[in-house]
């Protein structure tokens, strides 16, 4: 890995919002799916949650560009057990949803821990996701269609959550990313082929130095079938 990168994965991971997080209640179009995971990562969304109705999807590809790689998603099978794990980290549960009861999203404090939940594209949230939420938030509308894209009232959303982070301060601090979260992250990110190679051969992920190379035992080296001195003349 190059130093560049290295530093900028170690940039991305500092910013990260380990306490913001998105919830997908049964988006389901490829292209929504893939918009959503590309905003989270560019607002420094770090764990996105996904409930599937139907069959699951893979969340990524084509308009993800890349993003879904530096952005965890969880799956779920109801909407119930998403919503009471986001309950148990301590966050704020909004629900996106057009109705007169609706709050301003604007009026909304998210440098609480907050999880935000998109509903489905046609249908929008559920019944149960409205009772089990703390609050239910629109995105004011003026004219004749009745609401957005589901992606764009993500990024928008997002944004004015980010515009409150800044201010506050949040992404001036190094994020709570845990170490053994960094480590992965730098390894997959700084050196694709060893964790693809480490996943297929079952071997555990080595440790990251500080300038991003690869730190692992003779017998870690031998089983990747590597000489560990050429691999530090590529990688350097
Ligand atoms: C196309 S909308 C669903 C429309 C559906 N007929 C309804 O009444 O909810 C899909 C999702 O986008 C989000 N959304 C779209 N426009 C919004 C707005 N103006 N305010 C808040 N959320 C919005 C919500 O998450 C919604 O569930």
């Amino acid at each position: 890995m190059t130093p560049q990168r290295h530093q900028r994965i170690l940039d991305m991971l500092n910013k990260r919002q380990v306490d913001l997080t998105v919830c997908m209640e049964g988006v389901h179009k490829p292209h929504n799916l893939a918009a959503v995971v590309r905003t989270c990562d560019a607002i420094g969304i770090h764990d996105v949650h996904a409930v599937w109705k139907n069959e699951r999807m893979r969340v990524g590809g084509g308009s993800a560009v890349g993003s879904q790689n530096w952005v965890n998603v969880h799956h779920y099978d109801n909407t119930k057990d998403a919503i009471l794990r986001l309950k148990d980290k301590g966050m704020q549960v909004l629900v996106t949803n057009l109705s007169e009861t609706s709050v301003d999203y604007r009026e909304i404090d998210y440098t609480k821990p907050t999880a935000i939940i998109l509903g489905q594209e046609k249908f929008g949230a559920s019944e149960e996701a409205l009772a089990l939420a703390d609050q239910d938030i629109i995105i004011p509308m003026v004219g004749m269609v009745q609401s957005l894209n589901v992606s764009v009232a993500c990024a928008v959303t997002l944004y004015e959550a980010q515009r409150q982070r800044q201010l506050a301060g949040m992404y001036d601090t190094p994020s709570d990313v845990s170490a053994e979260e960094r480590n992965r992250v730098l390894f997959e990110g700084g050196h694709p082929i060893f964790a693809k190679a480490c996943l297929r051969k079952g071997l555990p992920y080595p440790d990251i130095d500080e300038d991003g190379h690869i730190v692992a035992s003779d017998d870690w080296w031998k089983k990747m079938q590597m000489n560990q001195e050429a691999w530090e003349d590529i990688d350097s």
